[in-house]
Parts: structure tokens; sequence; C-alpha cells
């Protein structure tokens, strides 16, 4: 089998008539965190929806571990091929416990597998674990996070997609869920990230990617990238522009 669990191949998706990605290629390592980079509206969310099936794919081919998955629905991804999303902001049930949540999370896997997976994902999360009982909403931005995380893990996913997991966190609590990636990855659980928090990012990734309009126009080794004199042109666009871009916030 090849080491690469996710396969684009001449993708093209967007929304309505309007296409986003343009015959995007890539290829992300299994067991591996690789980091989708570029400017606003590059693309980078849309690859996370259009992989996990909320985006029509017009053209082109998507794979997992060798096995053809264009056309999945997200349900198919999530429960037969092991592909679960956790996008971005907040997406739990707020008046709902943290238990009910996780709860929730399981229903693809029936009530008593959930109930059994449960203690194995809040061993992850200790500061989660002992807030069970309480709302979603009172947990700190982190712990929700902490907690969209945990309910995918309910999954047991092979892959995990993740989009801008640092917005609104600090930065102590960023680097608690940075480190969480980092262990599953080591335990062979194939990352595929979006983060603008780039040079944090890059320091628990194995690979960068970076898009522009639609289209891949770097794939290289994070400890690469993060050497590069160049980093901050690559993050904000213009990988191939001879000036750099402009700054931005
Ligand atoms: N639901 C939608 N309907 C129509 N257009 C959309 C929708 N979602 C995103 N787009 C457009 O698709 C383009 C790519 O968006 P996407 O969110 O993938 O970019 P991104 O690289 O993740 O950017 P950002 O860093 O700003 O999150 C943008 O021009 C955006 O306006």
């Amino acid at each position: 089998m090849s080491d690469h669990a996710i396969e684009f191949e001449n993708v093209l998706a967007g929304y309505g008539d309007f296409m986003i990605l343009n015959n995007l290629s890539f290829k992300a390592k299994r067991g591996a965190i690789t980091l989708l980079l570029g400017p606003n509206g590059a693309g980078k969310s849309t690859v996370l929806k259009t992989l996990f099936g909320l985006l029509k794919v017009r053209a082109g081919r998507i794979r997992l571990d060798g096995q053809d998955i264009t056309g999945s629905s997200a349900k198919d991804l999530l429960v037969q091929h092991g592909i679960a999303f956790v996008p971005q902001g907040r997406n739990l049930f707020g008046q709902l416990s943290v238990y009910e949540n996780l709860e929730l999370g399981g229903i693809t896997l029936g009530m008593k597998t959930t109930r059994e997976r449960i203690p194995e994902v809040l061993a992850r999360f200790p500061r989660v674990k002992e807030r069970m009982h309480s709302q979603a909403a009172a947990l700190s931005g982190g712990e929700q996070k902490q907690l969209e995380v945990g309910r995918a893990l309910l999954l047991r996913p092979k892959v995990l997609l993740i989009d801008e997991p640092s917005i609104g966190l600090s930065p102590l609590v960023v680097a608690d869920v940075f480190k969480l990636l980092r262990q599953l990855a080591d335990q062979g659980t194939t990352v595929l990230m979006v983060e603008q928090n780039v040079k944090s990012a890059l320091k628990i990734s194995d690979e960068a990617i970076a898009l522009e309009s639609g289209r891949r126009v770097l794939q290289k080794s994070a400890d690469e990238l993060l050497n590069d004199p160049n980093i901050e042109r690559l993050f904000l666009g213009g990988a191939h522009a001879a000036a750099p871009a402009a700054a931005k916030a």
C-alpha cells in the first residue's frame, strides 16, 4: 500500500457555477499531519468540505488508501471510511451536557458502543472529563474545542479533518490542542489541518501544502518551511510572486 492516505487528482469543486478548487492535485501521508496554507479564499476549507462529501466533485478523483471515494456521502465517509470532520467555529449543542454531546457524536455507532467508548475519549481530556455533566456552553473555548475533537474521536477515525482549531483560543490552550493532534498522528491517524497560526502549526506538522486560487503551488516538509525565510510570503500568498505580498494581520 502507498504511504499516502489521501489523494486528490485534478479535483474541480466549488459553489454553484463558481469553481474554487481548480484541478487540484495533492497527496497527504498516512499517520502524518498535513497543513494546508494559503491566503484567504485560496480554497483551504473547501478542500476539507470536498473531502468530507459536503461539496460535489465536478471532475477529478479523490482516493482514500487507494480506494476511489469520489462522490461518497458524508455519512458513508464517516461511517464506512473513517473520515471525521471538525469544522471551524463552535459546533456543540450548547444547552446539552458534555456527556450528551458525546452520546450524539456516536449516533452512528449505536448507544451501547458509544457509551463503551466515551470513557476512552474522556481519558484524553481530564478537564473536560471533570465537567462531563456541565452544559457544553459552560466550558471554556479550549475545552469546547477539545470536546469537539473528542466527539470526532469516538468514531476512531482513520482521517481527521480539522479547520482552524486555534480560533479564539489562548496560546496555552492551542498548544494543548496541537499536542493532541500530534499524539493522534503518532498513533496512526492521518490529520489534514487548516490553520492560520502557521508557525505553531508547522512545528507539529509533517508536511505543508500551499494553495493559491484552488491550486497547489507548493508542498514541502514542515521543517524545511519553518526554516524558509519566505515563510510569511507563502502563508499570505504569492508563492510565485516576485515581491512579497502585502502584510496582513
Ligand atoms: N458556502 C459558500 N457559498 C459560496 N461561496 C463560498 C462558500 N464558502 C466559501 N465560499 C467561497 O469560496 C472561496 C474559498 O473559500 P474557503 O473557505 O475554502 O477559503 P480558505 O482558503 O479556507 O480561506 P480562509 O482562510 O479565509 O478561511 C472564497 O472565495 C469564499 O468566498
